[in-house]
């Protein structure tokens, strides 16, 4: 597209400032600038592993509460009934608080777009596109997991929910090209049995006889599982083949790309299952549950608000790791939450049938493994640029 004469003005206007009141980083030593920039990425990235754990533990802990302030008393006698019953309710539940996040996004600073771009009306679009099929698929895998859980005898849907991490190996090798180290196959393994041993207990399962059929719970299972490493995958690609190169946010990975990836997909995601609400007449049903909450109705909006609020606190931290690392790595730190969240179900609520077990506290100094080996990747990934920046300092000297 043409630049008119004076938009050129401008923008000569503005690199001559750029270059007279050059950024802080800029007035750094290349290698103290690196370092900077590597220290400021390890904080994103514990910061964003912390908001998963927080998220995955809100969101189990009040899905138990909900189930506790449905029944009188002990938790072994499983009823579905005691669930969160509507399942797009429970898809909006998981989508719907994004709008806490717009203020965020606006106090996040805004690093200065890059001059450099001029044609990314197209990549804009395009981006535009990933968002919407991005919110169709979050809105799918939102409803089959809560549907999957709601008819599935809880041990079942999680041991199938563990091939999530071998679905999001496999689709992120072919869709993101991802090269694998040998530490992150190891860390891959382990996660796999930390879930298997770890996987917290849920209340809210259907009677023996009122399973449906093995063959749909694993289908519902399967679809959710895929549709999450999916959307893991192509949240990826969409940060490095779309949102970085459009340069809106310059030349850096800032954290305002994850707040508007979030918004905007959550936004479409909630769309989606609202329709669903209204089309499949569940919003009657709603008011049934209130009722029979225990503590009253207050509670019962309060612990939906909370539930709502605890799934964005998840996805802020998921899409951050996929930002700042890997689809996959977001989804290792997922799944190693498991012997966390157990351990607090065990803590908050004096459920007999729960305990934790020697195969969980196995699980839990397990992730230390499983994490420590992902990081060791990482760390080692780190190094290697700054050993390839010393390099070519002193090949500049010589
Ligand atoms: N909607 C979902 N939320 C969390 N984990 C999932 N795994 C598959 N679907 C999921």
């Amino acid at each position: 597209m043409e630049m008119s004469k004076a938009s050129k003005q401008t923008t000569r206007h503005e690199e001559s400032e750029h270059v007279q009141n050059p950024e802080p980083d800029q007035i750094l030593s290349p290698r103290r600038s690196l370092e900077l920039k590597q220290r400021k990425w390890w904080i994103s990235v514990s910061l964003c592993l912390f908001l998963v754990l927080l998220g995955d533990s809100l969101v189990m802990l009040l899905l138990n509460f909900f189930y506790v302030q449905m029944k009188q008393d002990r938790r072994e006698e499983y009823d579905q009934d005691l669930q969160y019953k509507g399942t797009w309710t429970q898809a909006l539940i998981q989508n719907a608080a994004f709008p806490i996040l717009i203020p965020l996004f606006f106090i996040f600073p805004k690093p200065k777009q890059n001059l450099e771009t001029n044609n990314t009306s197209f990549l804009s679009l395009r981006l535009f596109f990933l968002y919407l099929s991005l919110g169709v698929l979050v809105a799918a895998h939102s409803k089959l997991f809560a549907l999957g859980k709601l008819v599935s005898n809880y041990g079942i849907f999680s041991l199938i929910s563990t091939t999530q991490l071998i679905f999001t190996a496999v689709l992120t090798a072919i869709i993101n090209r991802f090269k694998f180290t040998r530490w992150i196959i190891i860390s891959i393994l382990l996660t796999i049995v930390i879930y298997v041993l770890g996987t917290p207990d849920f209340g809210g399962q259907p009677h023996d006889g009122e399973e449906f059929g093995y063959n749909i719970q694993a289908w519902l299972a399967f679809s959710a599982t895929i549709a999450f490493s999916l959307s893991l995958c192509l949240i990826q690609l969409g940060f490095e083949k779309l949102q970085v190169k459009t340069k809106r946010y310059g030349n850096e990975k800032v954290f305002r790309m994850v707040l508007e990836m979030q918004i905007c997909v959550a936004f479409v995601a909630s769309v989606v299952c609202l329709v669903g609400l209204f089309a499949s007449d569940e919003y009657k049903e709603l008011k049934g549950d209130s009722k029979r909450f225990k503590k009253g109705e207050t509670y019962y909006v309060l612990s939906l608000v909370g539930l709502a609020l605890s799934w964005q606190v998840w996805a802020v931290g998921m899409i951050g790791l996929v930002h700042y690392v890997s689809g996959l790595f977001g989804d290792v730190v997922h799944m190693c939450a498991s012997p966390f969240v157990a351990l607090f179900v065990v803590l908050a609520f004096d459920f007999m049938d729960d305990v934790f077990s020697w195969p969980r506290i196995g699980a839990l100094i397990g992730t230390v493994f499983a994490l420590g080996s992902y990081f060791y990747t990482l760390h080692k990934r780190n190094k290697k640029k700054m050993a390839e920046l010393k390099q070519s300092e002193n090949n500049v000297e010589v």
